[in-house]
């Protein structure tokens, strides 16, 4: 007993990494990536917030307590208030208006992660909601915070993916991210050795799924 976030990417170190570190993120940081797979990636991944939306409406759903349901209703206020407009601005700015995300297929490496989140939070409780969403809101911090650290990575106006990195390296998110990790830190070090390894399970899907989501970007996949 007595665990902690780091135990679950410890128990994931390779599936971790390879997410962590996946080509996407390294030609984002290099600047190399391909505009089209840059694009692809953004249109999906406003289909991926709406399904966040409605994975932090079941967070509200399975609260039971006033700080779980306080912390869950403000998740979903910022994403519906603030980041998907955000998220529909900085489309439009690569050349994706409101029309094309609104007709937009949803690609098998979306319908996949969005769904097995939300498939987990429903049968599950709220911890293994968490932890379905651990990957998303961690790892993507974690992202900006290894790009910073690698000499490869440009930063400033020649590398037009820079935003998406000043974006996650913010202290506004990387605020969150230490409120989630938290929050997931007092949480695990509660649970029995047979939960969590129920919990590993979970962590290491949801890490997988988003080595895929990458995947898709990189080679467009429908
Ligand atoms: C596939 C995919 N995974 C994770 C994120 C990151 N993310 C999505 S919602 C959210 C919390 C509110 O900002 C965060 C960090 C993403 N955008 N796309």
């Amino acid at each position: 007993m007595g665990y902690c976030f780091t135990d679950l990417t410890r128990a994931c170190a390779d599936e971790w990494s390879a997410y962590i570190e996946h080509d996407f993120v390294r030609q984002l940081g290099q600047a190399t990536l391909a505009d089209t797979a840059f694009r692809h990636y953004l249109a999906q991944d406003y289909l991926f917030l709406i399904h966040f939306a409605r994975a932090q409406a079941l967070a509200i759903y399975k609260s039971r307590s006033l700080a779980d349901l306080r912390q869950a209703h403000e998740g979903l206020k910022t994403i519906v208030d603030i980041e998907l407009g955000l998220h529909v601005a900085y489309c439009r700015e690569w050349g994706i208006n409101e029309g094309d995300l609104a007709r937009l297929p949803e690609a098998r490496a979306t319908l996949a992660y969005t769904r097995y989140v939300l498939d987990t939070g429903s049968r599950g409780d709220l911890l293994d909601l968490h932890v379905a969403l651990a990957p998303c809101l961690i790892g993507y911090g974690e992202i900006a915070n290894w790009l910073n650290a690698q000499p490869f990575t440009l930063r400033g106006a020649t590398n037009p993916f820079d935003a998406w990195i000043a974006m996650y390296e913010s202290d506004e998110f990387q605020g969150a991210m230490t409120r989630e990790r938290d929050w997931l830190d007092a949480r695990l070090s509660e649970v029995t050795p047979q939960r969590f390894s129920e919990l590993v399970v979970i962590f290491r899907d949801a890490t997988r799924l988003e080595i895929d989501f990458w995947q898709m970007g990189l080679d467009q996949q429908d």
